[in-house]
């Protein structure tokens, strides 16, 4: 069965009785006889100037013959078409359909030709009998296949079945994307004097001072100004403006991303009237919640800007009282700043009738790349639903009234209105449109220090096809070829031997990390300590703290400490196992070198994992990683320890799981 039915214009019928196949009739005889009277003008001319008369008169005559062969042809053809059609009890649609068969379309494109003539009107001159022949003959060739399936089920089957080459779709970066605004990738040779920077305040000019802060990293001296200049323009209330623009930044681990949110977000509400929660900081996890929240609350001293840190370290009544208290029949803010992981936020949106967001000026997302991949949790759209809800609501609050924003109309930016501005951040940020587009950002703009193939392409050309990242300035990088059972002792000499300490060390599972824990503990001569989902938040947080103050050498770590975490002078970090993918590479290499300061990064590798794993490396943009050889000869001194330690761990960890 068609899908469509195109009535076609045939002509004017007369004496409007003539039936369609006798219409077609005498428009083909009309043809023909075109076409004979063509033919015999072009046969005169030729004979005029050939003078060749007599093989003129026998030409005619078997010309004539074939025309008539292939005229009843033509016909017959015209008739079984029809036949075919009223079978089906529709008329056929002319236009082609893209994924019919090719052998259908070329029957088709006989048809539209010999149609388009007979509308038109126009001669057939060009078309020979002979062509006429081939291309009826062709069609019947065609029909067969498809006459008997149309006959017996009565429907005509559209579409092909037949495979086709498939083009490959290019990737293409939308704009925002693939021309980012450039940070500077060297961080000592681009410093900006913080005084030099327009907009913040003497207080906190002073407050960068005392914290031995005189010059702002490239990625602060860029995105600063960016979100104060957006805070200028953007305040909605009685001053007009536009609705900022949403940021990403994408800078190496190590870089000062966390000031460069910190210092005009305080900036900006220092200016506030009312104490209401004006920016949200979503962080993936409570010891990184913790850290920003340290440094939101000390340059957030001294001015009228509050802080509150809810990470779950405390009950949740106890957050609930943090963030308002009563004033008479009142119940007034107390937090301009919100530091939260997104588990807590959901529960404090859902349980806490206190925890307004209607006046969110800022949702700063940290760790972006890992934040929209824990987006299943759905915290961004409760985040949304609760900053729009008094759009929802019965009341009319004109002055913060809020609309979910949709198309820039002149309708719709009026009355003006606080605008939402996202602000991303992470070393490792996706250059996926389909992942960050989940976040719904607003013509966003890019800080990115990535100098690569991908990010240097215009919107239309094909991207790289590996993601490229930046590496920290002051990192080498090394790999170490290894057996499995070399590993402790190769970290020992690390330890011991070779003196570089404080290391950080990883590993692939919270199992691995405890077990090699105490090993190195049963060896002896190692300050060491684990961290990891084993150990209670308060535990990790003394562990970290310790760390800091070089009270231990060795912190043998799972992915927990991997992302973030800013710990003061790591010299060195050891991944023990390999890790899987090159994002956590990148973080776990990048609590090294830091600030600009020199650290190195080993990664233990078998002979299997070498191949893919160096790969992996550079393709991701590594400046290049080292293999670094230890002989067998200098661990041959602890392997008779070693022995020996390993029958101890045998008992510890079995007495450890009859615990269990
Ligand atoms: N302008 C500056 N001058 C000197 N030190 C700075 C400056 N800005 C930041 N730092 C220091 O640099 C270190 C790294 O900063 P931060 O933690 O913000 O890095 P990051 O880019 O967020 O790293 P990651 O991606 O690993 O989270 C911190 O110890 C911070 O105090």
């Amino acid at each position: 069965m068609s899908l469509f039915l195109v009535n076609r214009y045939l002509g004017d019928d007369e004496d409007g009785v003539i039936s369609k196949v006798s219409h077609s009739q005498a428009l083909l005889t009309k043809l023909q006889q075109k076409v004979k009277q063509k033919q015999k003008q072009s046969l005169a001319k030729q004979r005029e100037r050939t003078g060749e008369e007599e093989t003129e008169q026998q030409e005619v005559p078997s010309e004539t013959k074939d025309e008539k062969r292939s005229s009843e042809k033509h016909q017959q053809q015209k008739k079984k078409k029809k036949k075919r059609k009223s079978t089906a009890g529709v008329l056929l649609d002319a236009d082609s359909n893209s994924s019919e068969p090719a052998g259908k379309k070329k029957r088709k494109g006989a048809e539209d030709k010999k149609q388009t003539s007979q509308e038109s009107g126009q001669s057939v001159v060009g078309v020979s009998p002979e062509s006429c022949r081939c291309e009826t003959e062709r069609e019947q060739e065609v029909e067969e296949p498809n006459k008997d399936s149309s006959a017996a089920t009565g429907f005509r089957v559209l579409g092909g079945f037949e495979s086709r080459p498939v083009h490959k779709a290019k990737r293409v970066l939308p704009q925002w994307l693939a021309e980012p605004d450039v940070i500077h990738r060297d961080i000592k040779c681009n410093l900006v004097p913080v005084s030099s920077v327009s907009g913040v305040s003497a207080q906190l000019l002073r407050k960068l001072e005392a914290n031995g802060i005189q010059h702002f990293f490239p990625v602060q001296a860029e995105v600063i100004p960016a979100i104060l200049e957006g805070a200028q323009h953007g305040f909605l209330i009685g001053r007009g403006g536009y609705r900022p623009r949403d940021l990403c930044v994408s800078a190496p681990t190590g870089s000062g991303k966390t000031l460069a949110f910190v210092i005009p977000v305080i900036q900006v509400l220092m200016e506030r009237t009312v104490c209401e929660i004006r920016a949200l900081a979503v962080l993936p996890t409570k010891e990184l919640a913790q850290q920003v929240y340290k440094v939101f609350a000390s340059y957030a001293e001294g001015t009228p800007v509050k802080v509150v840190m809810l990470g779950g370290q405390r009950s949740f009544a106890a957050e609930c009282a943090s963030l308002s208290e009563q004033r008479g029949s009142v119940r007034c803010s107390t937090a301009d700043i919100v530091v939260v992981t997104p588990g807590r936020l959901v529960d404090h949106i859902s349980k806490n009738p206190g925890f307004c967001l209607e006046h969110l000026r800022f949702l700063i997302i940290d760790e972006a790349d890992r934040m929209i991949d824990s987006m299943n949790q759905l915290w961004l759209s409760q985040v949304l639903k609760a900053v729009y809800c008094s759009a929802a609501g019965p009341e009319d609050r004109t002055l913060f009234r809020r609309t979910k924003p949709a198309c820039i109309t002149a309708a719709s930016l009026s009355p003006g209105q606080m605008p939402l501005q996202k602000l991303l951040f992470s070393a490792t940020l996706t250059q996926n449109p389909e992942k960050l587009q989940q976040l719904g950002l607003h013509q966003p703009q890019l800080f990115s220090s990535v100098h690569s193939p991908s990010s240097s392409m215009t919107p239309a050309e094909p991207t790289h096809k590996h993601e490229h990242f930046d590496f920290p300035q002051g990192l080498t990088e090394f790999y170490v070829p290894c057996t499995m059972n070399k590993k402790p002792l190769l970290i020992l000499h690390f330890v011991l031997y070779l003196k570089l300490r404080p290391i950080l060390c990883f590993t692939n599972s919270r199992e691995t990390a405890h077990r090699l824990y105490c090993l190195v503990k049963l060896f002896g001569g190692v300050q060491a300590a684990e961290f990891s989902s084993r150990l209670s938040p308060g535990e990790r947080k003394k562990t970290l703290k310790d760390f800091e103050k070089g009270k231990i050498q060795l912190l043998i770590s799972t992915d927990a400490a991997a992302r973030g975490i800013d710990i003061k002078d790591v010299k060195c970090v050891v991944n023990y196992d390999a890790p899987q993918f090159i994002r956590t590479y990148i973080h776990r290499i990048g609590r090294t070198a830091r600030a600009g300061k020199p650290g190195l990064a080993f990664t233990f590798l078998l002979r299997i994992q070498e191949n893919n794993f160096l790969r992996m490396v550079m393709d991701a943009g590594s400046p290049g990683i080292q293999r670094q050889l230890v002989k067998p000869e200098c661990l041959k001194g602890m392997e008779k320890q070693y022995e020996v330690v390993l029958q101890e761990l045998a008992d510890v960890i079995k007495d450890e799981k009859s615990r269990h």
